[in-house]
């Protein structure tokens, strides 16, 4: 749905270049929610305006839904752009506007009759769940409301794809939840792919299906979120599942990422002889599967054996 090629963005900036993006290639398949982590400056908020062509890439090519946005100006690449919604940190309402104006202002812009924008801005507003503040004002309203507005807003024009530069930022837990929860709503209700970018871990354990680390520039990590958590030193997957820490220093880290029917770790005992230890651990739902990861130590003459056949069942087995 999303198909960025040898990215590459330079800024000229007091008399020097600043290499803001550095030969990235993103694809974001239809319907997948993928979220794009990394530190301030790493590069996230250029992505995401390169993706929509707010800004224009030095090199590379953009493709949304099968149009190469990168060849387009004009008039077209702002009718392109009508399919590709925006929400942002702030929000960016319109504070002399109610929150039913806010929503009918990009109909207005294109044009849709008055009975359309009414009919429309009523679906939106009971899609995410504010039907009865169409007549208030967004200073009236708390900010996951507000985020909700600049959702339905977003979704005005029945974009396939969503872009969110950091929705969830400027809001306490709770809120966020709710909104990545509506965001995973819209997602499957509407087949909305979803790009977003964040500085929360959170938000990529909670609603994304793939995930790229940023860093400098670049995509140090990149894939669907269960694949990273299985590939042995993945960054990505240790910031989004960390281990508790133990003192012992012979301790085994096991990850499972798929549902198994066999009681593992009994059977270790009973097929190697070994003894297991649980020095800490935890299950925690990720892209919707439940995760586990343990710490263990494992004793025993046939202990390579033990960790091989853990490997032969899908488990990530790290040594220390
Ligand atoms: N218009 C600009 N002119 C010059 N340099 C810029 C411009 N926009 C961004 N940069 C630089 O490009 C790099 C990437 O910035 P960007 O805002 O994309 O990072 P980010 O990961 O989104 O950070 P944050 O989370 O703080 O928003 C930074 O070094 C930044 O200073």
């Amino acid at each position: 749905m999303i198909d960025a090629a040898g990215l590459r963005k330079v800024y000229r900036s007091d008399g020097r270049d600043v290499v803001a993006l550095d030969r990235v290639d993103l694809r974001v398949q239809e319907g997948e929610i993928y979220g794009v982590v990394g530190q301030s400056g790493a590069g996230k908020s250029t992505l995401l305006r390169c993706v929509n062509l707010l800004e224009r890439p030095t090199e590379g090519t953009v493709h949304v839904d099968g149009a190469e946005l990168t060849a387009m100006s004009g008039a077209r690449l702002r009718g392109a752009r009508r399919g590709i919604g925006m929400v942002h940190q702030h929000f960016a309402l319109l504070s002399s506007r109610t929150v039913a104006g806010n929503v009918a202002f990009p109909l207005e812009v294109a044009g849709v009759t008055r009975a359309q924008r009414k009919r429309r801005v009523g679906e939106l507003l009971e899609l995410v769940g504010l039907d009865d503040k169409a007549k208030m004002h967004p200073a009236q309203l708390s900010g996951g409301q507000k985020q909700r507005v600049g959702i339905a807003r977003a979704l005005a024009s029945r974009p396939r794809v969503l872009l969110s530069d950091e929705a969830t930022s400027a809001l306490d837990p709770e809120t966020t939840r709710s909104i990545l929860e509506l965001l995973r709503e819209l997602n499957q209700q509407l087949d909305l792919t979803i790009l977003l970018i964040t500085h929360e871990m959170e938000v990529i354990k909670q609603i994304c299906d793939s995930a790229a680390l940023m860093d400098s520039g670049r995509f140090a990590e990149s894939g669907r979120v269960l694949d990273l958590l299985e590939t042995p030193g993945s960054r990505l997957a240790r910031s989004l599942f960390p281990l508790p820490s133990t003192e012992e220093g012979d301790g085994v880290a096991i990850t499972c990422t798929r549902d198994s029917d066999a009681p593992l770790m009994s059977e270790l005992t009973r097929r190697f002889d070994v003894d297991v230890n649980v020095l800490g651990g935890a299950v925690e739902n990720i892209a919707g599967r439940s995760v586990g990861r343990l710490n263990v130590r494992i004793q025993g003459d046939k202990r390579q054996e033990a960790l091989g056949y853990l490997s032969e069942h899908g488990v990530l087995v790290e040594e220390a």
